[in-house]
C-alpha cells in the first residue's frame, strides 16, 4: 500500500468558509494493492482567499482538486463547498475548473469555446454578451473570432480561464494552468490573474510546482509532501497587495520562499 498524502489541520481563516474539508480520505485500488492518495485531510478556506497547493509529483494535489470538484468521490470524510456537498455545488455552478492543458475545441472560435458551457446548460439571457465580458476580463477582447490554433499557449490558457468563469462562479480551481508556459509569459499571466482575482473577489485554489509562483500569487501556501504524504505546513504570505513586479524584489518575498522551500525539504527528508 502506498501512502501518498496525509494532511493535518489548516487553521480556518474566517468564520464563513467557502471550502471546508474534514477527515478526507481517498484510496485508489489497483491490481495487487491500493494507493492512499489522501488521508485525514483537513482544510478550511475563507472567501476571497488565494490558496496555492504545492508539493512533489504524486502527493495528491490534483486528487484534492478533483474531489472538491465532484469529479471523484472520496472513500471517507466530508467536503462542503459554500456549505453544500460538492455534487450540489457543481449543479449550482459554484466553481470553475481550469486544467493543465487548455482543452479547447479547435473547430470553434474563441467566443464559441467560451459560450460552450452556457449553451450546454441552456443558460438564459444574452450568452454572447456574457462570453464577451469574460474574454475582456482575461484581456482577450478583439480575439473573439480567432481559432485556438491561431493563439499562443498563454492566450489559449486565457480562453480556458474565461470559459471557467462563464457561469461567474465564486470559486475557481486551477490545476497548474501555466506550467507549460515560458517564464516571462507565466509572470505576465500571474499579474493578470491577480488583477482578475482583485477585480472579481473570487476564491482561487491553485496547484503549482513553482515556489516563486505560489508565494507571489497567494494569501496562503499549503505545502504538501509525499512518502508519507501530508500537509507539511501552511505559510501565510503577508506581502502587501496589490502585488506587482516590485513584489519579487522585496526581502519578505525571499523570506517566504525560503519558508516554503524549507517545508518542502522537510517533507523530503
Ligand atoms: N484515478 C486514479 N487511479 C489510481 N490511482 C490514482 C488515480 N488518480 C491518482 N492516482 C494516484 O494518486 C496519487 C496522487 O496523484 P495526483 O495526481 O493527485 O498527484 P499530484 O500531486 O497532482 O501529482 P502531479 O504534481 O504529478 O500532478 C498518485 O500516486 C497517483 O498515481
Amino acid at each position: 500500500m502506498t501512502q501518498v498524502f496525509t494532511s493535518q489541520a489548516v487553521h480556518p481563516p474566517s468564520s464563513d468558509p467557502i471550502v471546508a474539508v474534514r477527515a478526507l480520505q481517498m484510496v485508489f485500488p489497483h491490481p495487487g494493492g491500493q494507493t492512499v492518495a489522501l488521508q485525514d485531510a483537513n482544510l478550511t478556506i475563507g472567501r476571497g482567499e488565494f490558496i496555492s497547493l504545492i508539493g512533489p509529483s504524486g502527493c495528491g494535489k490534483t486528487t484534492l482538486l478533483r474531489l472538491l470538484a465532484d469529479l471523484v468521490q472520496p472513500t471517507a470524510g466530508t467536503i462542503l463547498i459554500g456549505g453544500q456537498p460538492p455534487g450540489q455545488a457543481r449543479r449550482e455552478r459554484q466553481y470553475g475548473y481550469v486544467f493543465q492543458a487548455p482543452a479547447l475545441l479547435e473547430w470553434r472560435t474563441v467566443l464559441s469555446n467560451v459560450l460552450l458551457p452556457l449553451e450546454v446548460m441552456n443558460v438564459p439571457g444574452d450568452r454572447a454578451a456574457r462570453a464577451r465580458e469574460m474574454l475582456k476580463l482575461v484581456g482577450l477582447a478583439g480575439s473573439e473570432r480567432r481559432y485556438p490554433w491561431q493563439l499562443s499557449g498563454g492566450m489559449q490558457q486565457r480562453v480556458s480561464i474565461a470559459r471557467a468563469l462563464a457561469f461567474d462562479p465564486p470559486l475557481l480551481f486551477m490545476d497548474e494552468p501555466f506550467g507549460a508556459l515560458d517564464e516571462i509569459t507565466r509572470e505576465h499571466l500571474n499579474l493578470e490573474l491577480l488583477r482578475l482575482w482583485r477585480e472579481t473577489g473570487k476564491t482561487v485554489i491553485f496547484v503549482t510546482h513553482s515556489i516563486g509562483e505560489a508565494v507571489f500569487l497567494s494569501t496562503r501556501v499549503v505545502v504538501m509532501t509525499a512518502r508519507p504524504g501530508k500537509i507539511e505546513g501552511v505559510v501565510d504570505i503577508d506581502l502587501p497587495q496589490p502585488r506587482g513586479d516590485d513584489t519579487r524584489e522585496l526581502p519578505r518575498f525571499f523570506e517566504r520562499m525560503t519558508q516554503v522551500r524549507e517545508l518542502l525539504r522537510k517533507g523530503h527528508a
